[in-house]
Formats: structure tokens, C-alpha cells, sequence
């Protein structure tokens, strides 16, 4: 049954963790990525400055790009206010599955909604098929080569306002250069850059935080 990774780890959690208790459903994670079988997670180190910077904007309504096993969506989850709302989007179906199950058995599942798919197709129907007005917070985790095209769709489907936090992970590893070029330079963004490390590794990463000038 367990013939994928990413299956592994969720029957890692369900044997593991506390059914409910997002936390321990994020450590389990963490523990079995570090010991068993390296994941694409966002994990503990940068997990902890995703934590901080949402807890500082204190957003409602937040968009990720890139569920993947649901690690950084039960992250980001348990710490939203009450009617807070996370919508993610994840492209691979069986990603999906597995992201499904991580997030019900952590007990956020009325916080977070996966919408299966591609950015391109999803982004366009966020205000009339998911009624969002606009994003408070929006962490791109997906194709290190979509993150420039997909933040420009942000725009053009006017889903930023003054003060939307962007935040982008993998800055340096695999990497966004366009990205970063274009939030940087573009002039529409206040850029921060918050140096940490991959996953799982000694190997330099970092986050990237633009906040949108409106
Ligand atoms: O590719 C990564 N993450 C994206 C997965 C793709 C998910 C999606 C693509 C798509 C397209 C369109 N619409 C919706 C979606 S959803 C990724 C890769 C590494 C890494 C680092 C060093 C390595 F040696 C090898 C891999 C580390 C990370 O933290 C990552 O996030
Ligand atoms: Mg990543």
C-alpha cells in the first residue's frame, strides 16, 4: 500500500502522531524526513520563520501554491484565527490524496481547502468561483519557474492589495531568480530576505517575504 513517499510519510503520522493536534502531525513529519526519507517540506528550520511572519501579518484569507504532503498548509493552519481560511493548490492528484488525509487527521480541515489543479487555470477563478475578494497572505511553494509568471497573475487578476504578504520559498535552492529579480526591482514590493537552510540539510536556502505597495 505504501508504494510512494509520500505515502510512507503519512502512515508515518497516522502511527505517530495525535489525531487533532496539528503540531504533533508537524513533528512527526519533521522527525521521519530527518531520520527516514528526505521531503520536499518546507521543515522546522524556515518552518519557524513561515511561523513568525504569519503570526506578525495575522492574515484571514491566504492562498498557497504548491500543497505538496500538507506539511506547510497543517503549519500555517494552526496558528489562523477563527474564519481564517487557507486555500492550496496542488497540482499532483496523489500529492493531493496524501495532503488530504494529513490535513483531516490534523484536525484543520475546516481551515484549509486544496484545490486540485493548476495555478494558471486556479488563480483566474479565486474571486468568482471561490468568492475571495482579496489575498492577505500568499505562500508560493510550487515550480521554482512559476513563481514570477504566477505572481504577475496575482496582479492581473487583482488579488493583491497594499500590504498582501508574498512570501516564496526556496529562494536559493532549487531557486527563483526571476523572481527575486522582479519583486526586488519592480519597484511594487518591499523586499525581505530571511536566510535559513533546505530541508533536512546543511545545504543554504532562504525565504523570500514581498509585501505588495498596493
Ligand atoms: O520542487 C519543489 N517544490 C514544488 C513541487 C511541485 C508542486 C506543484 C507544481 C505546480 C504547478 C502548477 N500548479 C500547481 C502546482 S503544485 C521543491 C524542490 C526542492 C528541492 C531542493 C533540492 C533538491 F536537490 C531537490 C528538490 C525543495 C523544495 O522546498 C521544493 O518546494
Ligand atoms: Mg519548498
Amino acid at each position: 500500500m505504501n508504494h510512494t513517499k509520500e505515502q510512507r510519510v503519512l502512515q508515518y503520522v497516522l502511527d505517530n502522531a495525535t489525531r487533532g493536534d496539528p503540531q504533533s502531525v508537524v513533528d512527526s513529519i519533521d522527525n521521519y524526513c530527518n531520520k527516514e526519507e528526505w521531503a520536499m517540506n518546507v521543515g522546522d528550520q524556515k518552518g519557524l520563520i513561515l511561523d513568525n511572519i504569519v503570526n506578525e501579518s495575522n492574515p484571514c484569507v491566504l492562498l498557497e501554491l504548491g500543497t505538496y504532503c500538507g506539511y506547510s498548509a497543517v503549519r500555517i493552519a494552526r496558528l489562523l484565527k477563527p474564519g481564517a481560511h487557507l486555500y492550496t493548490v496542488e497540482f499532483n492528484p496523489a500529492f493531493a490524496a496524501v495532503a488530504k488525509q494529513m490535513i483531516e487527521f490534523a484536525g484543520v480541515q475546516d481551515k484549509v481547502q486544496i484545490l486540485e489543479g493548476n495555478t494558471q487555470d486556479i488563480i483566474p477563478q479565486l474571486k468568482k468561483k471561490y468568492e475571495v475578494d482579496t489575498l492577505d497572505f500568499v505562500f508560493i511553494d510550487h515550480w521554482k519557474d512559476k513563481y514570477l509568471e504566477d505572481t504577475k497573475l496575482l496582479e492581473k487578476c487583482n488579488l493583491l492589495r497594499k500590504g498582501t504578504v508574498v512570501l516564496a520559498d526556496n529562494v536559493i535552492v532549487p531557486g527563483a531568480p526571476d523572481f527575486l529579480e522582479y519583486v526586488r526591482t519592480c519597484g511594487r514590493y518591499d523586499c525581505t530576505n530571511y536566510p535559513s537552510f533546505l530541508e533536512y540539510m546543511d545545504e543554504k536556502d532562504a525565504l523570500e517575504k514581498a509585501i505588495f505597495r498596493g
